[in-house]
């Protein structure tokens, strides 16, 4: 018989994540090249004849996660330094193993970043480093979806020297993956701390000529806020408001530290958030008011942070952080539910990258970004409500396939386009360097 599909994935419980929030309890997917052509009962599209079939087994399938905020090069400094505040960290040990690093180190961190995330169930990711042409080579190479963008910030980078030099980096990033199916780039200057009034109005200049995503870290300490408040005479939200920097485009990471007024800001002009509570929490850098920021509308992803300050790039175990720490922290156990938390790590991250249109739920016509997870185990039997699960009971490691853009690249735990022991062989060769100063 003529294949009517390239992919058809079935005898799964299918979580659609839409608008009605569809649930199909003996489901199957159909996918066509890059995008899903049908969505439905097993019984009606599971005899679809396609090139290529995955069995889900009873198990659950569900939009691939969306990770809105890492570093994903900073595998190479996992461990590297623990148990410190973030400005210690950061700036004692950080930023010099960070000036050791090249194109090539930074290609090789951000590979094992890739095979990390695509393991546990990630399809996309907004990635903040030096080095992005590397990074955006690696996530193509690795088959993943992502938005990328070279850190911006007042001293001299590593990479492109001075501050000029990076805005040019950045328009060259835009211009080079502009028509790239996977790949997409963003403009990023690092924090209000580290990034001039002057660098701040010129990176949204550039995003919102370029019509891309403008990523920075906000509020992430109460140190921060002392700061920027001592030199500008404002909170750091108050302060890009000043600027005319917020503005639908702007993704904000870690947001901790908020007023009333920063709530306010940031609702008025629809800023969106990335929500990393691992970090926040290693960090100590303290409990973002994400169940307020919900509450007032404001668009919510989750994101891991880079590996050094995680030290993982799970986004299960990130939902079922970001669920439990604001019951704790409110006393109050109704707060971030599961179905919320579920929204967060996908269609909402997609919202928050301005990519809900092709990734983020399962839907006809937008990209076959998809993951399988196992619940034949002892850890998921028995299983009532499947989010319940998703959130409090799976870890990344119970994920048996994920596709992107149609495209199989993990099945049965094995990466099928990534060469794994090739890249941690590289990790390792390259901590050597790391150790030796
Ligand atoms: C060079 S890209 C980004 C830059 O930020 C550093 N970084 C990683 N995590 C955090 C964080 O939580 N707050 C501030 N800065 C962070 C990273 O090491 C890079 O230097
Ligand atoms: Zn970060």
């Amino acid at each position: 018989m003529t294949p009517t599909a390239d992919l058809l994935i079935t005898n799964g419980l299918v979580i659609t994540m839409d608008a009605q929030n569809r649930i199909f309890e003996n489901g199957a997917v159909t996918i066509i090249g890059d995008a899903i052509a049908a969505i439905g009962p097993a019984d009606k599209l599971g005899a679809t004849p396609a090139r290529e079939t995955i069995d889900a087994c009873g198990g659950i399938v569900m939009p691939g996660l969306v990770n809105t905020h890492t570093h994903a090069a900073m595998t190479l400094f996992r461990g590297l330094a623990d148990d410190l505040p973030l400005a210690e960290w950061l700036n004692d040990h950080i930023f010099p193993a960070e000036a050791l690093l090249d194109a090539d180190k930074v290609h090789a961190g951000t590979l094992l970043g890739c095979a990390e995330m695509i393991l546990s169930g990630i399809t996309c990711f907004c990635d903040m480093y030096l080095f992005e042409g590397a990074a955006a080579r690696a996530a193509a190479a690795a088959g993943m979806r992502a938005v990328v963008g070279e850190v911006l910030y007042d001293f001299p980078s590593p990479n492109y020297g001075p501050i000029e030099k990076g805005f040019d980096c950045t328009r060259l990033l835009i211009d080079t993956w502009k028509d790239d199916p996977l790949v997409s780039v963003a403009v990023e200057p690092h924090s209000p701390y580290l990034c001039a009034p002057d660098l701040l109005t010129e990176a949204a200049n550039i995003a919102r000529d370029n019509r891309v995503p403008l990523v920075i870290h906000l509020s992430e300490t109460r140190k921060e806020v002392e700061d920027v408040r001592q030199k500008y005479g404002a909170t750091p939200v108050g302060h890009l408001a000043e600027l005319g920097v917020l503005a639908p485009n702007l993704l904000a990471c870690h947001c901790v530290v908020l007023s009333d007024e920063d709530m306010d800001l940031l609702a008025e002009h629809d800023v969106k958030v990335s929500h990393n509570p691992e970090s926040n929490m290693k960090l100590a850098s303290g409990i973002a008011p994400v169940a307020e920021l919900i509450r007032r509308g404001i668009c919510t992803g989750l994101g891991t942070d880079g590996c050094s300050s995680n030290n993982n790039l799970d986004l299960f175990a990130e939902m079922d952080m970001a669920a439990k720490l604001h019951k704790a922290s409110s006393l109050d156990p109704t707060v971030m539910d599961a179905a919320t938390v579920l929204h967060m790590a996908t269609i909402d991250g997609a919202r928050a990258l301005g990519l809900d249109r092709i990734t983020g739920s399962l839907e006809s016509g937008k990209k076959a970004d998809i993951i399988v997870i196992d619940t034949n185990r002892p850890h998921l039997t028995p299983m009532y409500r499947p989010e319940s699960h998703l959130v409090y009971a799976v870890g990344g490691s119970d994920v048996t396939a994920t596709i992107v853009n149609g495209r199989v690249l993990m099945k049965d735990r094995r990466l099928l386009h990534l060469d794994l022991e090739k890249t941690m062989a590289d990790a390792r060769q390259i901590a050597n360097e790391i150790r030796n100063g």
